[in-house]
């Protein structure tokens, strides 16, 4: 008898076997198979470490053993070779349940060693298995999905290496235009100066309000300082003093406030060509003027820079821009939604053919007709006759409208092109009419081929009933395409509606939609077919035909839709019995909640179960034998409904 252990690469333990014999080995190995599949550990690798060849029995995948996750390896045989298996780079397992020579020693550690096994950070397994996991990586795999993604996504590459760019241009521009810039300060500020004669030149911006100035003294030195004394004189002067003392002096600039001085530069790392600037006070240029002129300053005026211009422009224009961008995202994404061409159908992606659709026979005559005509098998232009460029289906909510269009594209074997009309009701005048045009465009270049128009009323209501141009419009652009095909295009509007006393009169004339198709409620005996359509694949207790001629005699009125949904009901109800096949009992019970609702109990046993009697004359023993129950929710047969 052997043991043995799984012990994945990074060193854990992950389950460990008693084997008795070679085939309960394999056995062994599918069930570790599956469970280092489920732990993510795709590959599997047996060790036999008595022998000197380790054995590799599977994975079917693993190219060579040194790449296997997960290792079995003979647990006895390691206990009695540790060396051998280390040799081999097998670690011992960690667990302390094997009852290895590891888990005895762990036993006589003491608490701090103990402690930190258990907390260690376990960094050699970690730094393995990312080692393993960087081998697995390849530098052509990585390039060749760089480049797909490219291939992929050019265009957005494309727009966001370019926007990339241009913002890095201008942070560039930005910083290498960026002029030293001069110390911002007071208007009083200035005015002191001028009043102290500290000033030497004074510059006067056109077109803004700014004046720059520089002081007397050139040192970095003495800027500072000679400005505090030029402040402490003013200070001074403003304390009634005629004398300007050295004393004075030194006591008005304690006096002065630090946050007065800390304005002024205190280092001069790169020198700017003004010292200082303030912004002009209004009304007081002729007391600035006129004060310059008394105390003999040069002042001059100077446009704006070209560079400051330009960058300030950029700011602008950028500043104004970002609150922009998301509404131009949006407009991006409606005009490149409106632009985009109808889903194309392949003929081999449509899996509904004649055959699904049932309880219509008139309206499936008409279609398999324009098949046949599309397909070229009947030769109706030898008689001068045209293909019907349109074809209406009308006729109430679910009785296979669409399904028989999509029939019809199943059959032709033809470019199939549907929307809905809803898509071409859009947002800006205009998008909608452009979108009827382009899918067209591409169905008359894919010709022969199909369009399909589920639900036309609503972009083919009568015009001028609303004040919506778009919708009038896009309407005009449909009557226009329509009218635009030549007699020798094989391409067919399909449409279908609810509501054809709503469309525009423009649209049901012939050389449009000239035949109209009327698609109504199927009989008891299309009830039928079409039941059998939908029970095809559902497992039932009972004889289908049995089934389908009950079901259909019990659902007068009902459509396709609602007799698709019964049987998928019924199914729903089965499976949530548990049942292995839909039993007559969910049937019924489908039935009642088709029609009355899941939670109208009252009604149901007096008219389902009046209808079942009439129609079955068995049934009423079933009732009687079940109205013995007392909870009143029980249906015609004595079924309890689930709700
Ligand atoms: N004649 C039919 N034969 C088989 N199944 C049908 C039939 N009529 C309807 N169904 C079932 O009902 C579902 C809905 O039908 P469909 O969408 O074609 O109805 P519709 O007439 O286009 O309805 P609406 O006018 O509301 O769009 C179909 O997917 C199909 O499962």
């Amino acid at each position: 008898m052997a043991c043995f252990s799984v012990v994945c690469n990074n060193g854990f333990l992950i389950s460990q076997e008693t084997l008795e014999a070679r085939g309960g080995k394999t056995r062994s190995l599918a069930r570790y198979r599956a469970f280092c599949s489920s732990f993510q550990f795709p590959s599997i690798g047996f060790y036999d470490c008595c022998k000197s060849q380790p054995r590799l029995f599977f994975n079917d995948k693993l190219s060579s053993l040194t790449n296997g996750k997960c290792v079995l390896r003979d647990y006895n045989c390691c206990k009695s070779q540790r060396g051998l298996a280390c040799n081999n780079g097998i670690e011992p397992p960690r667990s302390g349940n094997t009852g290895d020579k590891q888990t005895y020693l762990g036993k006589r550690e003491n608490g701090y060693v103990r402690w930190r096994k258990r907390f260690s950070l376990r960094l050699r397994p970690r730094l393995r298995l990312l080692s393993t996991r960087l081998k697995m990586v390849s530098i052509r795999s990585i390039l060749s999905n760089i480049s797909t993604f490219l291939r992929k996504n050019i265009r957005r590459v494309f727009l966001s290496t370019s926007i990339s760019l241009a913002l890095g241009a201008f942070c560039l521009f930005l910083k290498l235009s960026a002029l030293p810039a001069p110390k911002v300060v007071p208007y009083s500020d200035l005015i002191l100066s001028l009043q102290n004669g500290s000033v030497s030149r004074v510059l006067l911006e056109e077109g803004s309000r700014r004046i720059f100035y520089n002081m007397n003294f050139q040192s970095a030195e003495n800027t500072e300082t000679s400005h505090e004394e030029s402040l402490a004189i003013n200070v001074a002067t403003k304390s009634g003093s005629d004398i300007v003392a050295t004393d004075d002096v030194l006591k008005a600039s304690q006096a002065l406030d630090v946050s007065i001085l800390s304005r002024f530069p205190r280092t001069r790392a790169s020198k700017p060509e003004w010292q200082y600037s303030t912004r002009k006070i209004d009304h007081d240029e002729k007391f600035l003027l006129s004060l310059m002129r008394e105390r003999g300053i040069t002042y001059s005026s100077a446009p704006q820079s070209v560079v400051t211009s330009i960058r300030g422009t950029l700011i602008t224009v950028i500043s104004l821009w970002i609150p922009l961008i998301p509404l131009m995202w949006l407009l991006y994404r409606q005009l490149s939604a409106a632009n985009s061409p109808a889903r194309k159908r392949q003929p081999n992606a449509q899996m509904v053919g004649f055959d699904d659709v049932e309880g219509v026979d008139a309206a499936k005559v008409e279609l398999m007709e324009i098949v046949s005509c599309l397909q070229g098998d009947v030769n109706y232009q030898k008689l001068g006759a045209k293909l019907p460029r349109g074809v209406l289906l009308v006729g109430p909510p679910g009785t296979g409208k669409t399904l028989l269009a999509r029939a019809v594209a199943g059959e032709a074997g033809v470019p199939f092109f549907t929307v809905s009309a809803s898509e071409f009701v859009e947002l800006f005048v205009g998008r909608g009419a452009a979108r009827i045009r382009d899918l067209f465009n591409v169905a008359r270049k894919c010709a022969p081929s199909i369009i399909f128009i589920d639900e036309l009323d609503a972009v083919g209501g009568k015009r001028g009933r609303s004040f919506n141009d778009e919708r009038d419009q896009t309407l005009n652009q449909l009557l226009t395409e329509m009218d635009g095909f030549d007699s020798g295009m094989k391409v067919v509007v399909i449409a279908a509606t609810n509501r054809p006393e709503a469309l525009d009169p423009a649209l049901c004339r012939p050389g449009r939609f000239s035949r109209k198709v009327l698609v109504g409620e199927p009989d008891a005996e299309g009830r039928k077919k079409i039941l059998a359509v939908h029970l095809r694949g559902v497992p039932l207790d009972e004889d289908t035909h049995f089934i389908c001629e009950l079901v259909a005699s019990l659902t007068p009125g009902f459509v396709g839709a609602d007799l698709a949904n019964i049987v998928n009901e019924a199914a729903l109800l089965a499976a949530r019995r548990g049942n292995e096949k839909v039993s007559m009992e969910d049937i019924m019970e489908a039935i009642e909640r088709a029609k009355f609702g899941i939670n109208d109990k009252q009604l149901r046993p007096s008219t389902l179960g009046k209808e079942l009697e009439k129609l079955f004359p068995w049934i009423p023993s079933l009732v009687g034998r079940n109205d013995t129950r007392q909870n009143g929710l029980q249906g015609p047969l004595g079924y309890q409904t689930l709700s």
